[in-house]
């Protein structure tokens, strides 16, 4: 079985971890990080942390060397979603693709690529720290299942989890695994976006009684969303928040390390997908979208080459 991982940066590396102790699997990468490609081919993937393993990547960064696979497994940063798809398109002629992205929006745009598509929402956390290394930072379930709209079939589904499995991974093929996906993206919409306007870690955003309580705002419009397409969340995304203080309480979210580092931000794919989807349903989520605008003005400082020299 061959499996391309698309996006071979902190949580693909975590995957390819997995499937690269696996006899029967053809690890094939693309990504397209001139440095971190050839520091996989010459040296072999080496994950650190909670996994301390190398393994053999056929890595790329031109898509055109990489054979037909069965399966691929995007973990690009969803504004790269579509680049990444248009690039990776004809691997996947007969082959179903896997979003263990975070955020709202992946399945539609791969769907638009791919014959058969399979959803995705992963738990565990890594870094790169250098090309061709990341750290396991923390473990966790990835939950996959057939995306409804054009389905991967369960029995794909189930040979991928297994796969993964096989090399010490955690993943729960499941029949719809879009009430975990949401659980997930309704709690980034909160934790990421405060962390992001405040600069603060987690916890400490928690323990601010006004952030808390915008959080619990966020939180409401996307279980709102959520219940009128019909999708059962999979826990309480606010209780969820509090268990997130527990353990991670100097975390800094990723769209806050995403600020700090004047990066783009996946806020389209968060706020911005939970009122998006609000839009389609007739739910309000003013909040969501106002965050999602304030954001994209935050990214929008950092080119002042774009608006320096502007005159009303
Ligand atoms: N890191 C974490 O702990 C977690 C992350 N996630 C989610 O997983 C996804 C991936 O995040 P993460 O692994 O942290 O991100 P990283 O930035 O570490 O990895 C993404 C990789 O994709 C590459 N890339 C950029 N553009 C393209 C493209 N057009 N086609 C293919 N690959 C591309 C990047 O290269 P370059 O660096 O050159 O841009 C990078 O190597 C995100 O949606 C994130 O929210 C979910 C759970 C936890
Ligand atoms: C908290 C974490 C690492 C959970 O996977 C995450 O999704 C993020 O920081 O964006």
């Amino acid at each position: 079985m061959k499996v391309c991982i698309i996006g071979c940066g902190a949580i693909g590396s975590l995957f390819a971890g997995h499937l690269g102790r696996v006899d029967d699997v053809e690890l094939w990468a693309y990504d397209p990080a001139q440095e971190h490609v050839d520091a996989m081919n010459a040296n072999g993937l080496r994950l650190t942390g909670l996994s301390d393993v190398v393994v053999k990547v056929n890595a790329r960064t031109d898509p055109a060397e990489i054979p037909p696979c069965d399966f691929g497994i995007i973990a690009a940063k969803t504004m790269h979603t579509r680049a990444a798809m248009e690039a990776t398109r004809d691997i996947f002629a007969d082959g179903a693709v896997c979003s263990v992205q975070n955020g709202l929006g992946n399945e539609e745009i791969i769907a638009e690529y791919v014959p058969r598509v399979i959803l995705g929402t992963t738990f565990p956390a890594g870094h790169i720290t250098a090309p061709g290394v990341v750290n396991h930072d923390t473990g966790g379930q990835t939950k996959i299942s057939p995306f409804p709209d054009k389905p991967a079939s369960m029995e794909e589904v189930q040979r991928l989890a297994d796969a993964v499995n096989r090399g010490g991974g955690d993943v729960v093929a499941m029949e719809d695994a879009r009430g975990a996906l949401w659980t997930k993206v309704i709690f980034n919409s909160a934790s990421n976006a405060m962390g992001a306007m405040t600069r603060l870690p987690h916890g400490v955003a928690c323990d601010q009684p006004g952030v808390r309580r915008v959080m619990s705002e966020l939180v409401k419009e996307g279980v709102a969303v959520a219940e009128a397409l019909g999708i059962t969340l999979e826990s309480d995304p606010d209780a969820l928040i509090d268990y997130g203080r527990e353990k991670a309480y100097q975390h800094p979210p990723s769209m806050l390390t995403d600020v700090l580092n004047q990066r783009p931000t996946e806020v389209d794919a968060l706020n911005g997908g939970v009122a998006q989807f609000g839009e389609q349903t007739g739910v309000p989520t003013p909040l969501n979208a106002a965050i999602r605008d304030i954001i994209k003005g935050l990214e929008y400082s950092w080119r002042e080459d774009e608006w320096r020299h502007l005159k009303p």
